[in-house]
């Protein structure tokens, strides 16, 4: 058997459309576009990419970017400044600060200065308790983008066994979340997980968000099952090779052979992620202005 390829790209690529044709409509009631503001500190080259890449995207689809790149020794001052500003700009709907941030800044009171109105990573304590309460708020991107494919792949998961392997507040702890909200019963991993095979292997559905490398096998799998590979890894480069390859935290030439479907790096959630970014902020557009947010976005 081999398994079913989910195919991120395509459905991000669908997302997108149709955030853009909202995004004209919000325009025409608003009298303005909606606006994301991405906040990047620090000089990291695949960060720049990533940056780059989002703000393309985000006018695209008719909506507009604003750019921050701040030095690597901003201060905490700084940067809590320029996020009042962002706060107070109404030309800004949605602000991302591209973690992690440098080591010397508090990340955590940095996202908590982030307006709850304009909080598109879902990562502020109102968007994360709100998430937890079951109470409608922005839902961190990658996780929800995971939602959408597990969705459209297998339609209600009411009663399935999920495990996620991870618990970072970016990606673990909101994915358990909505597979909660869902009706799974929920597993999640972590590094002191033990035997963690055993516990990957009673799931219907795997989400691998851990940032290591291939690390989970074919044989941990419980066959047919659906596989969400999160891992964003770019392995060392082959000799002669200026970049190395991007693989997921899935062995995916092997997993392929077990599961029911899955999701390739790259191609899967990577993409989903951003065409989130872009409808949250939309969404957050259209409360922002008091605007009733249209049926399908
Ligand atoms: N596709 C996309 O759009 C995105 C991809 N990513 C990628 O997803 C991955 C995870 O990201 P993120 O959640 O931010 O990472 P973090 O490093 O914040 O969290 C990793 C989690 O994995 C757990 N972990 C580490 N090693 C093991 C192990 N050997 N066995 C079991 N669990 C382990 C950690 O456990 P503990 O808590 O005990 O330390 C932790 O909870 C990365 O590859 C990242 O690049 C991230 C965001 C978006
Ligand atoms: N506040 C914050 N929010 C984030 O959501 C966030 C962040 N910080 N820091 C870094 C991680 C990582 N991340 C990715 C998003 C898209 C791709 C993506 O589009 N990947 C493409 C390939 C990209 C390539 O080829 O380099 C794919 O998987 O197909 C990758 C990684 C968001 N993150």
């Amino acid at each position: 058997m081999t398994a079913t390829l989910i195919d991120g790209k395509a459905f991000a690529a669908s997302l997108r459309e149709q955030v853009g044709e909202l995004a004209g409509a919000f325009e025409a009631r608003a009298g303005r576009k909606a606006g994301l503001a991405v906040v990047l500190v620090g000089e990291d080259p695949a960060s720049q990419v990533y940056v780059a890449s989002k703000a393309k995207q985000t006018v695209a689809c008719g909506m507009a970017s604003f750019e921050h790149r701040l030095p690597q020794d901003t201060s905490q001052d700084a940067l809590i400044a320029l996020v009042d500003r962002l706060n107070a700009d109404p030309a800004v709907d949605g602000i991302l600060v591209q973690l992690p941030l440098p080591g010397h800044l508090d990340e955590q009171a940095v996202v908590a200065r982030i307006s709850p109105d304009k909080d598109v990573d879902g990562l502020t304590p109102t968007s994360t308790g709100r998430l937890a309460l079951g109470l409608p708020g922005l839902v961190p991107c990658t996780p929800l983008g995971s939602l959408m494919l597990l969705k459209d792949q297998l339609g209600s998961l009411s009663g399935l066994d999920a495990v996620v392997i991870g618990r970072s507040i970016l990606v673990g702890k909101p994915m358990a979340q909505l597979l909660l909200a869902e009706n799974c019963t929920v597993t999640i991993a972590h590094s002191r997980t033990k035997d963690l095979p055993d516990v990957v292997r009673r799931a219907d559905i795997v989400v691998a968000a851990v940032g290591r490398p291939e690390m989970v096998k074919a044989s941990w799998l419980k066959p047919g099952a659906t596989v969400i590979d999160v891992g964003i890894n770019r392995l060392p480069p082959e000799p002669g090779a200026e970049k190395g390859k991007l693989v997921g935290d899935v062995d995916f030439a092997e997993a392929r052979a077990v599961a029911g479907a899955i999701t390739p790096v790259p191609g899967g959630v990577g993409p989903m992620t951003i065409a989130v970014l872009l409808r949250n902020s939309l969404v957050a557009a259209y409360r922002n202005e008091g605007l009733e947010v249209p049926e399908g976005l």
